[in-house]
C-alpha cells in the first residue's frame, strides 16, 4: 500500500516553503535597496540595468532543475526585477530634497519681509503679462499697492509662440520693473528664459520665474539653482506632477532651497478652457513636498470669467497664493490681451477673494 500524503499535509509544506520564499524575497529586497543606494551615491540616476538582468536570466535558465519551464522562470524573475527596480526608485524618491520625507515642516520663504508658505496668509502676485512702458508699470503698481499686493510681476523676456510676436523689453524692462516695484514697496518677479540672462535678471528681480515652457530646461534649472534668488517654478504644459517635482529638485540640488511651485493648468482635450487647472496637483504637491505652492489662475483656464471661482478653489485646496495678470488696458496689451484683468476686474476679484486671502487693503 502506497502511503500518499494528504492535501493538508502538502499544503502545510507549501506554507513553510512560502515562508522561506518570503524570507528570501525580503533578504533580496534589502540587498537590492543597498545596490540602489550605492547607485544614487555614485550619481547614477538610472537604476535600470538590462544587461545585469539578462545575465541573471541566463544563469537561472542554465541552473533551472524544473519542473517549471525556462519561460516560466524567466517570467517570474522578470517580475522580481521589476519590483526590485520599483523599490530602488521609491527609496530614491524618499531622499529627494523637495520631499516631506526629507523635510517634514513647511518651507516658509521670507523675502524682504514678505512671507510665503506654511501658515502664512496666501499671497498675491499680480501685474501685467509684459512690461511695456513706464506709465503702464507705474499705474499698475500704484493700483495694486492700494489693494495690498506685495509682489509685482511683469515680463521683460517673453516666451511667445511666434518668433515675430513682441519679445519683451529685455534689460530696459528689468530696470523699469524693479524700480517701479521698489517705489511702491513691492517685490519684483520676472521670468528668466536663458541661462545667459540669469545673472542680469537676478540683479534686478527679487524672485526669478521659470515659465511652463522652460520647466524641462535642465541647464536653466541648474543655473537658477546657483543664483541666490528665490525661484517660482511653473509646471510644464504637459508635465506630470513627478516631472514637475523633479524639476524643482534640480534647483534644490544646486543649493537653492527657496522654490515656489506654481500650477498653471495643463493641456488636455478640453476646448472650452485654454488649459485645465489641475487642483489635485496642488493638493498633492502640498502633501508630497514642503515647498509653497501657488496657482496661476490667468493661464489656468485662459478665461476671465473663471478667475474668481478657480482662485477660490485653489485656496480651498491649500494653495499658498494666487498669480494673476492685471493690465491698465488689456485690450491694447502687447501680449495675452484675452486674459488679463483691467483694474475694475481686479477690484471685483479682490472683493470676491479678500475674505479667503486675509489681505488687508491699506487705509
Ligand atoms: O544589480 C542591479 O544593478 C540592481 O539594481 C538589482 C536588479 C535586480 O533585481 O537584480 C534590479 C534592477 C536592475 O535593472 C538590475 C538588477
Amino acid at each position: 500500500m502506497t502511503s500518499q500524503r494528504s492535501i493538508d499535509d502538502l499544503r502545510a509544506e507549501i506554507d513553510q516553503i512560502n515562508r522561506e520564499l518570503l524570507t528570501l524575497m525580503s533578504k533580496r529586497g534589502e540587498v537590492v535597496a543597498l545596490i540602489g543606494h550605492a547607485k544614487t551615491q555614485e550619481g547614477r540616476p538610472n537604476h535600470y540595468d538590462p544587461a545585469r538582468e539578462e545575465q541573471q536570466l541566463r544563469e537561472l535558465e542554465a541552473l533551472n532543475p524544473g519542473p517549471f519551464p525556462a519561460s516560466t522562470i524567466k517570467t517570474i524573475f522578470k517580475e522580481i526585477f521589476k519590483a526590485s527596480l520599483a523599490l530602488e526608485e521609491s527609496n530614491d524618491k524618499k531622499q529627494l530634497l523637495v520631499s516631506r520625507k526629507v523635510k517634514r515642516e513647511d518651507t516658509v520663504l521670507d523675502i524682504d519681509g514678505v512671507r510665503i508658505g506654511g501658515n502664512e496668509p496666501p499671497i498675491i502676485i499680480a501685474g501685467p503679462c509684459s512690461i511695456e512702458s513706464e506709465e503702464q508699470m507705474e499705474q499698475t503698481a500704484a493700483f495694486l499697492q492700494g489693494k495690498g499686493v506685495k509682489i509685482l510681476r511683469g515680463g521683460a523676456y517673453k516666451p511667445r509662440t511666434s518668433p515675430y510676436g513682441f519679445q519683451g523689453m529685455g534689460v530696459d524692462g528689468l530696470i523699469l520693473g524693479s524700480s517701479v516695484a521698489r517705489e511702491h514697496g513691492q517685490l519684483f518677479i520676472t521670468e528668466v528664459m536663458d541661462t545667459r540672462d540669469v545673472e542680469v535678471v537676478a540683479e534686478y528681480a527679487d524672485i526669478l520665474q521659470i515659465g511652463a515652457r522652460n520647466m524641462h530646461n535642465f541647464a536653466l534649472l541648474r543655473e537658477v539653482g546657483r543664483a541666490r534668488r528665490p525661484v517660482l517654478l511653473k509646471r510644464g504644459l504637459s508635465a506630470t506632477i513627478e516631472e514637475w517635482l523633479y524639476a524643482a529638485e534640480y534647483i534644490l540640488s544646486e543649493g537653492n532651497n527657496e522654490v515656489i511651485l506654481c500650477e498653471r493648468g495643463i493641456r488636455t482635450y478640453e476646448k472650452w478652457t485654454r488649459n485645465t487647472l489641475d487642483l489635485s496637483a496642488v493638493a498633492l504637491a502640498k502633501q508630497e513636498t514642503h515647498l509653497p505652492v501657488i496657482v496661476d489662475v490667468t493661464h489656468a483656464a485662459g478665461r476671465r470669467d473663471l478667475l474668481i471661482p478657480l482662485a477660490k478653489a485653489a485656496l480651498a485646496v491649500g494653495a499658498d497664493g494666487i498669480h494673476i495678470e492685471v493690465h491698465p488696458s488689456p485690450a491694447t496689451a502687447l501680449s495675452d490681451n484675452e486674459q488679463q484683468l483691467d483694474f475694475a476686474g481686479y477690484e471685483q476679484f479682490h472683493a470676491a477673494l479678500s475674505s479667503m486671502m486675509r489681505v488687508a487693503t491699506p487705509a
